[in-house]
C-alpha cells in the first residue's frame, strides 16, 4: 500500500490529495450510516490523524455536530494542513467527552508500538460508550501485517480501509474488532497476489457433461466411518458428478447416491483407485494413525490422482509415516495440523501459509476463523469473518469434501480450495446458529445456486 501511494504521489498526485480523497470516502460511509448524529473523532499526530481532521471539516459542513479530540500534536505536513484546515476547537484526548458516534483516527499503517495505557483506555472508553464505532484505515492498535494487537483494542461496528484491506483487516485478533469491513476507493490501486477471498462465479455443467466428465472423486475412508461419511457426502453435493466411497469396513448409512465399496486392504485400495476417470482422491477425514491407516495412505500419495490431504492424512505425514508428498496436492490443516506439519514459525499467518505452500508445492488451505488459501507462486486468498457457530465436530471433514468435490468439477486446485472455502462459509450463513455439520452439506446446493 505504501509503494502505490508513493506511485501515486511520484505521479504528480500531492499526497495531501490522497488525504482529502481519504477522508471524503471515510465521511461519506459515516454520513451514510449515521447521518446527523453526535460525531467526535479522535486525531492523532500522523497522517490517520490528518484523515480524521478532513472527515472531521466534511461533517460540519454537511451540519453534523461534530468534535475533535486530539493525541499530541501533528507530525506531517498533510496532517498539519488538515489540522488547519479544521476550522473547530481541538481539546486534548484526555478530557474528550463521549458522543454517538466516534471515529478512531488515532493510528493506522504507521503504528510503530502498542498505545501507551492512558490513550488506550481512553480510546476504549469512547468507543464503549457510542453507539456507532468507525475505525480509520484500522483500529488503533493493531499491527498491520499480522492482525496482532499491540496494545488493547476496542470492538468497532466498522472498519474503513483506506484504498485497500491490510492484513489486520482480515487476520485475527485484529480482524474480530471490526464487526464489518468497507473499503474506500481513492484512487490507489495496490495489486497484489494476496486478496481477500471473492465470491466465486460458478458454472452449472454443460449439456453434454456425464457423471465422468463432470469429475469423479474418491474418499478414502478409514477406521472412523462419519468423518468419511460427511467428507463423501459434502463431495456429492458439491457439483461434482460421482462420488465412490472406499470403506475400511462395510458400512451402510449416507445417501444411495453415494456409491460405497468395501476396500478393507490395501491391494483392494489399489485397485479401487487404479482408475483413470477418478478426477480427486481425498484422503484424511477418519483414517485413522495406525499401520494400516499409513498403508493406505501411502497407496493414495502414489496413486497419481489429484489429492485433497486432511485431518489423519495431514498427522501420518508429519510423523514421517508416509510420503513423499507428491506437488500439486491440496492440503488442510487446521492450527496444530498446520505447525506439526510445517513447524511453528514466525511471521503473519499469510506468510506462513505462502512459505509452506512454496516448501511443500502444495496448495495449503491454513483454516481457522481467518483462513489463508496459499499457492506456491505467491498468491493468496483470505477467508474471515466465516460464522464462529463452524466451530463444531465434522465441518473440517464436511470441508475436505467440498475441496475434493470443486477439484474434481475444476480440475484447478487453487480454484478449487477458494471456491470451497467460500461455499463452507456461505452454508454456514444459511444454517444460521447451532447448527451441525450435516446441516451444512443440506446447503450447499443453494450456496451453488447463489453462485450460478
Ligand atoms: N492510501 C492510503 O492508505 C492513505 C493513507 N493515509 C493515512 O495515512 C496513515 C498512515 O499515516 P502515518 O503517518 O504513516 O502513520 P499513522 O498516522 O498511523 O501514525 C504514525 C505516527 O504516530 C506515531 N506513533 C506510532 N505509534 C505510536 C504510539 N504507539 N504512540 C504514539 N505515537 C505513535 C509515529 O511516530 C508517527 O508519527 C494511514 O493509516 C491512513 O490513515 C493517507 O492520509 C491517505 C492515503
Ligand atoms: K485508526
Amino acid at each position: 500500500m505504501r509503494a502505490a501511494e508513493q506511485a501515486v504521489i511520484a505521479s504528480g498526485v500531492p499526497e495531501y490529495d490522497l488525504m482529502e480523497r481519504a477522508g471524503a470516502a471515510a465521511a461519506e460511509i459515516v454520513w451514510r450510516a449515521g447521518g446527523s448524529r453526535d460525531v467526535l473523532v479522535l486525531c492523532g499526530p500522523g497522517n490517520n490523524g490528518g484523515d480524521g481532521f478532513v472527515i472531521a471539516r466534511i461533517l460540519r459542513a454537511k451540519g453534523v455536530p461534530v468534535r475533535v479530540a486530539a493525541l499530541g500534536e501533528s507530525r506531517t505536513a498533510s496532517s498539519l494542513r488538515a489540522r488547519a484546515a479544521w476550522a473547530g476547537p481541538v481539546e486534548p484526548l484526555q478530557d474528550a467527552q463521549p458522543a454517538g458516534q466516534l471515529v478512531d483516527a488515532l493510528f493506522g499503517t504507521g503504528l510503530t508500538r502498542g498505545l501507551d495505557p492512558q490513550a488506550a483506555t481512553e480510546l476504549g472508553r469512547l468507543v464503549d460508550l457510542a453507539s456507532h464505532s468507525y475505525a480509520i484505515d484500522l483500529p488503533s492498535g493493531v499491527e498491520t501485517d499480522s492482525g496482532a494487537l499491540l496494545s488493547p483494542v476496542p470492538r468497532f461496528g466498522v472498519g474503513i480501509a483506506l484504498g485497500a484491506w491490510k492484513p489486520a483487516h482480515l487476520l485475527y485478533p485484529a480482524a474480530g474488532r471490526m464487526e464489518r469491513l468497507q473499503c474506500a476507493e481513492i484512487g490507489v490501486a495496490a495489486p497484489s497476489d494476496v486478496g481477500r477471498l471473492a465470491p466465486p462465479s460458478l458454472h452449472p455443467p454443460a449439456g453434454d457433461e456425464h457423471k465422468y466428465s463432470r469429475g469423479l472423486v474418491a474418499v478414502v475412508g478409514g477406521e472412523m466411518a462419519g468423518a468419511s461419511l460427511l467428507a463423501s457426502h459434502a463431495a456429492a453435493r458439491s457439483g461434482a458428478g460421482m462420488v465412490r466411497r472406499m470403506a475400511a469396513a462395510m458400512e451402510t448409512g449416507g445417501p444411495d447416491a453415494i456409491v460405497t465399496i468395501g476396500a478393507q486392504t490395501a491391494a483392494e485400495v489399489e485397485r479401487a483407485l487404479d482408475d483413470r476417470r477418478l478426477a480427486a482422491v481425498l484422503a484424511g477425514p477418519g483414517l485413522g494413525r495406525d499401520d494400516r491407516a499409513r498403508e493406505r495412505l501411502n497407496i493414495v500419495l502414489q496413486s497419481g490422482h489429484p489429492l485433497v490431504l486432511d485431518a489423519d492424512a495431514l498427522n501420518i505425514l508429519s510423523e514421517g509415516g508416509a510420503g513423499p508428498l507428491p506437488a500439486g496436492a491440496i492440503l488442510t490443516p487446521h492450527e496444530a495440523e498446520f505447525t506439526r506439519l510445517f513447524g511453528d514459525r514466525s511471521g503473519s499467518k499469510i506468510d506462513r501459509a505462502l512459505e509452506a505452500a512454496r516448501r511443500s508445492r502444495c496448495i495449503v488451505v491454513y483454516k481457522g476463523a481467518d483462513t489463508v488459501i496459499a499457492a506456491p507462486d505467491g498468491r493468496a486468498r483470505i477467508a474471515s469473518h466465516a460464522s464462529s457457530w463452524l466451530s463444531t465436530a465434522g465441518t473440517g471433514d464436511v470441508l475436505a469434501g467440498l475441496v475434493a468435490g470443486r477439484l474434481a468439477v475444476t480440475r484447478d486446485a487453487l480454484r478449487a480450495a477458494c471456491e470451497a472455502v467460500w461455499l463452507h462459509g456461505e452454508a454456514a450463513r444459511r444454517a444460521g446458529a447451532a447448527f451441525i455439520a450435516d446441516d451444512l452439506i443440506e446447503r450447499l446446493p443453494g450456496a451453488i445456486a447463489r453462485r450460478l
